[in-house]
């Protein structure tokens, strides 16, 4: 990625929630981006927390991004639900730079072999979020709104590790991101954080959802057994992993954004709720496929993905 003559071009996969919000932080802080959809649509009104509403550009189509012969430069931010992330990667295949850097935000894990061997000679971070917001529309016309709900913080890290010859591109990436998405935190062991956020998901998200109850329920003594079950048998997949990750550490995380939550459904309530597909497969389902592997046994998390599976095949 070339950065000494020119600001790096910030390329955002769909039009999502998450990839608006760090939208409309680009075009407050005057930075150029493209967001990419895959078929034509009206671009959302943001409702920012701070009580103003702004409106998006409209979006370009993928395939006609690149049209001809100039391939996609700069940041190429990936922030799609994790089952969607293969289907892009492959999308982009060839359609970005050599220099290009790819950046994947989403919760849950399991999509970055697959980045890595589609782009094996690009750097490729991985980041986790809680800015949030949600989608709606109104009820005078069908466009779509996103209502921006907490600013949050992200923690972004390299998924090669590779603190090499790149070190200062890598440095120039990371201090340009940071004008434009609040609280970005480099991590050099990113993994850490991704299991935690793993973990937060795997005990909030599938319980909620099975029990139809908001996050802040899971105080309740009746979940407690469960729950510490569910972060024992992650923690011990790190251990596996060589990740310095302790039980109390994660579950007093676990325990603070219950209480911090308390008042939402979790995403994963949201998705069997509107009849969506839900991220189980890269949040419980990792644990078990990663657990198969080294023959671990995490029964807890079995059961939660198929107890998901069956709500999904009711949707
Ligand atoms: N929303 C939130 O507050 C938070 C979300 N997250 C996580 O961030 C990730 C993104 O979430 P969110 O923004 O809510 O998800 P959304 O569903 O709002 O956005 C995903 C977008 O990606 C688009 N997309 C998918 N595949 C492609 C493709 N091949 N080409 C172009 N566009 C594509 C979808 O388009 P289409 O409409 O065409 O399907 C959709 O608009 C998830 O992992 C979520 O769990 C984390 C913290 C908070
Ligand atoms: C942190 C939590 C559990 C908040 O609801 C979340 O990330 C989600 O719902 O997906």
């Amino acid at each position: 990625m070339n950065q000494r003559n020119a600001a790096p071009h910030i390329h955002l996969i769909g039009q999502g929630v998450i990839s608006s919000l760090i939208a409309t932080h680009a075009l407050l802080a005057q930075r150029p981006f493209t967001q990419y959809v895959r078929t034509q649509r009206t671009a959302p009104t943001m409702y920012w927390l701070s009580g103003e509403n702004y409106a998006l550009p409209t979006a370009t189509v993928l395939n006609h991004a690149v049209a001809g012969t100039k391939r996609m430069s700069g940041i190429i931010i990936i922030p799609t639900k994790a089952y969607q992330v293969a289907n892009v990667l492959t999308d982009l295949q060839n359609l970005i730079a050599d220099d290009a850097v790819l950046v994947l935000l989403h919760n849950g894990l399991g999509t970055h072999e697959t980045a890595q061997a589609l782009f094996p000679k690009h750097t490729i971070y991985a980041a986790t979020t809680s800015m949030a917001g949600y989608a709606f529309t109104t009820t005078t016309d069908t466009l779509t709104c996103i209502q921006h709900t907490a600013w949050g913080q992200t923690q972004i890290g390299n998924i090669q590790n590779a603190r090499s010859a790149n070190d200062s591109t890598q440095d120039n990436t990371l201090s340009y991101l940071s004008t434009i998405i609040p609280e970005l935190h480099h991590k050099t062991s990113i993994l850490e954080a991704l299991y935690t956020k793993l973990a937060v998901n795997a005990v909030i998200n599938p319980l909620t959802a099975i029990h139809n109850i908001k996050n802040g329920r899971l105080a309740d003594s009746e979940y407690m057994m469960t729950m510490q079950a569910i972060t024992q048998e992650i923690v011990m997949l790190a251990k596996h992993k060589n990740l310095s990750l302790s039980y109390t550490q994660i579950w007093n995380i676990v325990l603070g954004i219950v209480h911090a939550t308390g008042d939402n459904y979790s995403s994963m309530h949201q998705d069997i709720t509107h009849g969506r597909r839900t991220e189980v497969d890269f949040i419980n389902g990792f644990v078990v496929r990663e657990a198969q592997k080294i023959g671990l046994n995490v029964p807890e998390n079995e059961k939660l993905l198929k107890h998901i599976h069956i709500l999904e095949e009711r949707l």
